[in-house]
């Protein structure tokens, strides 16, 4: 058993991925169990809300009812040299689905086909690969890159993100033959909806904490109306957990999950982690360790930072105006 109820931890990624060197953020007890709060610092407290709105959805209430016991997850490859695409997705637990990050500044094309020429080497002719670009490209660049990496992979399952915008995404998705997944479209966006309506997508992808707790991602998912892959938000394995409960509960499932992501992280706060066997995680929700969570616990600064951060977020949501 942990105490208190509220605790901060930061620990290092393993790769460096999206500019982040470590990941930190709150684990909070309720009466269901353990809930992670962990928005990244360029959220402010407004967008920060729904992510404690999972957190506290995790802590409080618990998740509905799964219909299927695994969830089949993609290895997520950061922006790295081949050798090491290449021996993470062999170390990847069997997973037969690749997401490689593309477009990362200071790169340029030939280093995406030579990560991709070996991940296509290493994942097999069988395995599915998509891409991640994290709305790096404009719509023409976006069609010229798309070519030159549909090759190098031989064959893109989806390309996530591309482009910005949800008109982007639909003009962009008229000129590839590469299916189109929306991300940042539907997480950072006041209109998760917009991506349907536009046909600016093939797939969604949702995210537990971003969109504000697996009933919000369910109820979402069925309004949307489009095949959807739930990802993480490079949450430990607390966190993670909510993701896979999401991923359990959906009617359907067609493609792998970003959800193996606990391999980024060089420690975690459970004894035993979310880590993929036959390219699957098993549908289970595993305990905080208390030595592991002492293992990570924040500095004296970091940790008044996020209890300053959790106490305004919860302030704006308890404010009678906004209840
Ligand atoms: O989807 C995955 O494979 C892992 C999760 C991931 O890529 C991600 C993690 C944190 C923040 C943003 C993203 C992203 O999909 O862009
Ligand atoms: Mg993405």
């Amino acid at each position: 058993m942990l105490a208190p109820d509220v605790v901060v931890w930061s620990v290092p990624m393993r790769t460096r991925f999206r500019g982040l060197t470590s990941r930190d953020g709150v684990l909070v007890r309720g009466d269901a169990g353990w809930g992670e709060f962990s928005p990244f610092w360029d959220y402010d407290d407004e967008e920060s809300s729904s992510w404690w709105r999972a957190a506290h959805e995790a802590a409080e209430l618990g998740w509905p009812e799964p219909v299927r016991d695994r969830v089949p997850v993609n290895v997520t490859v950061p922006a790295v040299d081949a050798d090491t695409a290449r021996r993470i997705v062999l170390a990847s637990g069997g997973c037969r689905t690749a997401k490689v990050k593309v477009a990362e500044r200071g790169q340029d094309v030939s280093d995406e086909v030579a990560r991709l020429e070996a991940v296509r080497d290493a994942i097999g002719p069988d395995g599915a690969i998509r891409v991640d670009a994290n709305a790096a490209w404009d719509v023409d660049e976006a069609v010229r890159r798309l070519a030159v990496l549909d090759g190098a992979a031989g064959g893109l399952e989806y390309a996530e993100q591309p482009v910005p915008t949800v008109d982007d995404l639909a003009a962009l998705r008229r000129r590839t033959h590469v299916p189109i997944a929306a991300d940042e479209s539907i997480r950072r966006a006041a209109d998760p909806l917009a991506v349907a309506r536009a046909h600016a997508a093939d797939v969604v992808v949702l995210k537990v904490q971003p969109l504000g707790g697996v009933r919000a991602c369910l109820e979402l998912a069925e309004r949307i109306g489009l095949p959807v892959v739930v990802s993480s938000a490079l949450e430990s394995s607390v966190g993670l957990a909510a993701g896979v409960a999401l991923a359990a509960a959906l009617p359907e499932l067609p493609y792998a999950c970003g959800l193996a992501t606990a391999q980024l992280l060089t420690a975690d706060l459970v004894a035993d982690p979310l880590l993929p066997a036959d390219g699957a995680l098993p549908v289970r929700r595993p305990l905080p360790d208390a030595a592991l969570v002492a293992a990570a616990a924040a500095d004296d600064e970091l940790d008044a930072r996020w209890r300053a951060r959790t106490a305004a977020v919860r302030g704006l949501l308890t404010r009678p105006e906004r209840a």
